[in-house]
């Protein structure tokens, strides 16, 4: 008892010592928020001053008081959450952040007999925050100062002593966990002793309850993350890891890093691919609770095309046709071919020089091939096209035998071309026979099983061809409909005629300043999709879950980024795309002759050991040689097994699911074959109802087709029928391993008589 109150009124003391920093951290925070609301207000007045020095003035002004501002705001929450005690380093050199920049110990600065003492504390925070003497009261995660809060192990400590995790809420610090990184010199410190608390702050996070959406790890990211997040932005940086290692974690907060480095370069947008809306929906608050909007873009692969949110699936056998590059040929023909629709004119008819001079059916034939030579895009070449009738019919009419004079030549010519083409039947004729085709028209001409056969010919066999024009006769889009609509697009080219440009805003020029101007007509936030709406290339391209893009996806996320570095995370074992050898090689072709540099991570966060250790099993039959990376931690709760055997399955996985909600905080996600969303979804109705999770009113229970689960994690899972997953495509092992991966706690596997259960439950695919 005793000694628990001396453990209590250390911590106390402790905790009090972080209040007295976070304190004065608030004090400071105040008086630069006065600061930027002067300048605000300052630069508002001289707005008013017209002149062009003034203006640029107002502009720099307001940007960095508006940077102010937005910052403060949006971080005053728990914005200080880092502490590290630093022994005394190599050299003496300050950053422009106040802190020492040496990252190894000074060779004196454990002295023989063992003693040494801390030179320097260093907080962390989500900004930096200096002190009116401009000592860092708060030092910026990004910072190369705070590196070493993440960088220090006991192994490889650096100048790190303790690292400390402080947990605070608003201005209340309410708790501190330490991570010691020189044990063998607390006893031995100069001056103040340096207490431990707790079990380190890794641990606490990954124990806490899911919710729908993803937390931010600034507080605790591990070294080999930190690595891969201050990854210099060179060319291409790969990733790989299995399920858990914090990929999805170390794409967002290399975004945010990115910014900080250098906001100017990355003025030009950063482009996050993500497989699903749900996986969007999931990570979208990260990048906010980081401090950083605006600036990036998160993308499901089925919303890159303006105007279009595909969430349909193809069955695997159209989507294997869709994704492969052999559709690039078949959208050639068609892009070309859709211009010969069953409606347009097969003669013209024109009247110039008082004469009336007519193109036949195979003439104009002869022109549209001439005209479609080469592979310009097809509605770049009207203005060509139009030219070629014009000369047919300049020829027929004899005009050139007419003149032999170059110069009148000329101008009969000229005066010829006239009168054809203010006659509306001409422009009539040439809409109709060479019309402005669209994306979405073509794909809607490839319904057609004819049409598509004879664009299709030597490349998709009849089965093919047939399963391909069904697919596209549905009214909705399908996400792999999207890279086929993007390839269009290229194939087609913008309309020849111009478009209206949008008047240019001068103050658009200036970095970043959409972000914190507040718009006269637009509100900030309409001002800021239509921006990144109208972006069609980045400066740098971020894909999660990079496994699963199609090589038709990966000529469309290749698109964006042609002048972009980029950050391609992924796990080959997760791939739900049947054939990744094409799509490796169409990845290759995106990235180009870009350098990567290669990056691997090895720990599970997600998975307690006893659902790692049964997932290992189907990575072993998925990919065999596989490593399965190391989890880090234990709940003593293995996985269940139940087989539905002659009961209900609506009733079976109701009760399991209804199991699990007791047993745990968060959510609960239901994995079942695509096929069986549906019903799933029906058998769980109402069943959380009186349980939501407060976001939205959202339930705790989630149903998912397997291939919605990618990136996701829940408290719990039920998976239903794993033979039902592993059966519907051919990368349905791969499927399967992802969906054994999304839980945090509990696993619960469901065996349906496909299953082949033995008498404990466990599916044939799961046994040892
Ligand atoms: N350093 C960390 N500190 C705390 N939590 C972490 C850390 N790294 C990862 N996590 C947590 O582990 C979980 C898995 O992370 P994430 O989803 O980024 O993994 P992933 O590699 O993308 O997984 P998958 O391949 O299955 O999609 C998340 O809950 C994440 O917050």
């Amino acid at each position: 008892m005793a000694a628990q109150e001396a453990v209590d009124s250390v911590r106390d003391r402790e905790v009090a010592v972080e209040q007295d920093h976070l304190d004065q951290v608030y004090r400071r925070l105040e008086e630069k928020i006065h600061e930027a609301e002067f300048l605000m207000h300052d630069a508002a007045q001289r707005g008013q001053v017209g002149t062009p020095g003034a203006l640029a003035e107002r502009d720099a002004q307001v940007f960095r008081a508006g940077v102010h501002l937005n910052r403060l705001n949006s971080e005053f929450e728990d914005f200080l959450f880092g502490r590290i005690d630093l022994l005394r380093g190599k050299d003496g050199k300050k950053g422009p952040d106040g802190a020492y920049t040496s990252v190894e110990p000074a060779d004196d600065a454990v002295r023989p007999d063992g003693t040494a003492e801390i030179a320097e504390t260093l907080h962390i925070g989500r900004i930096g925050v200096l002190d009116a003497d401009y000592s860092p009261l708060v030092i910026d995660w990004r910072a190369p100062a705070a590196a070493p809060f993440y960088r220090a192990t006991p192994v490889d400590p650096g100048r790190v002593v303790r690292r400390r995790v402080i947990r605070s809420k608003g201005r209340r610090v309410l708790g501190v966990e330490d991570d010691l990184m020189r044990p063998e010199l607390i006893a031995t410190l100069d001056g103040a002793e340096l207490p431990v608390i707790g079990d380190g702050a890794l641990m606490a996070a990954l124990g806490q309850a899911r919710s729908h959406t993803m937390r931010d790890i600034v507080s605790s990211i591990q070294a080999e993350q930190d690595l891969v997040i201050r990854a210099p932005a060179a060319s291409v940086t790969y990733v790989e890891g299995g399920p858990g290692t914090g990929k999805t974690a170390v794409a967002l907060h290399r975004a945010a890093y990115l910014l900080y480095q250098d906001r100017r370069r990355y003025a030009g947008g950063i482009l996050i691919v993500s497989p699903t809306p749900l996986l969007v929906a999931y990570t979208e608050g990260v990048l906010p609770s980081l401090g950083e909007e605006g600036q990036v873009a998160i993308r499901a692969v089925g919303s890159l095309v303006d105007g279009v949110e595909a969430t349909a699936y193809d069955d695997p056998a159209v989507a294997r046709v869709k994704g492969s590059s052999r559709m690039l040929k078949v959208l050639r023909k068609a892009a070309r071919g859709a211009l010969e629709r069953g409606e347009a004119p097969d003669r013209l008819r024109v009247v110039a020089f008082g004469r009336r001079i007519e193109l036949e059916a195979e003439e104009l034939r002869r022109i549209r091939h001439a005209a479609l030579g080469g592979t310009a895009p097809v509605n770049l070449l009207r203005p060509r096209a139009r030219r070629l009738v014009l000369d047919a019919l300049y020829a027929k009419s004899g005009g050139a035998a007419r003149q032999t004079d170059p110069e009148l030549a000329a101008e009969l010519r000229s005066s010829f071309d006239e009168d054809v083409t203010s006659e509306d039947s001409f422009t009539a004729f040439l809409d109709a026979w060479w019309p402005e085709l669209t994306p979405r028209g073509v794909l809607a001409a490839m319904a057609d099983e004819k049409r598509l056969g004879r664009w299709a010919r030597r490349v998709l066999n009849p089965g093919e061809v047939r399963r391909l024009a069904r697919s596209l006769r549905r009214d909705a889009y399908s996400v792999h409909d999207v890279a086929l609509l993007d390839e269009l697009q290229t194939l087609l080219g913008a309309p020849a005629r111009p478009r209206r440009r949008r008047e240019l805003d001068p103050l658009d020029q200036l970095t970043g300043l959409e972000e914190l101007m507040p718009v006269r007509e637009e509100s900030q936030r309409e001002r800021a999709e239509r921006l990144a709406q109208e972006r069609t290339e980045y400066a740098h391209v971020i894909v999660d879950e990079a496994q699963d893009l199609t090589p038709m996806q990966w000529r469309m996320v290749g698109r964006r980024g042609r002048h972009a570095t980029w950050t391609v995370v992924g796990d080959p074992a997760q791939s739900s795309w049947s054939v990744p050898d094409e799509a490796a090689e169409a990845r290759d072709e995106a990235l180009g002759t870009r350098p990567r540099r290669r990056f691997t991570l090895t720990v599970n966060y997600r998975n307690p050991a006893e659902i790692a250790e049964l997932a290992a099993r189907v990575l072993a039959l998925a990919m065999p040689g596989a490593q399965s990376p190391r989890a880090v931690r234990s709940t003593g709760v293995e996985p269940r097994f139940t087989a539905v055997g002659d009961r209900d399955p609506a009733e079976v996985v109701r009760e399991e699911a209804r199991r699990l909600l007791e047993r745990v905080d968060g959510t609960v996600g239901v994995v079942v074959a695509m096929n069986r969303r549906e019903q799933v979804a029906g058998w769980l109705a109402g069943l959380d109802s009186d349980a939501p999770l407060g976001e939205g009113g959202r339930g705790r229970v989630v149903v998912l087709g397997s291939l919605e689960a990618k990136g996701l994690e829940y408290d719990a899972t039920v998976v239903v029928s794993p033979a039902e997953i592993a059966d519907e495509s051919p990368a349905g092992l791969r499927v399967l391993y992802v969906a054994l991966t999304r839980a945090t706690q509990q696993l619960t596997v469901v065996a349906g008589r496909r299953d082949e259960p033995d008498e404990a439950g466990v599916p044939d695919l799961l046994r040892d």
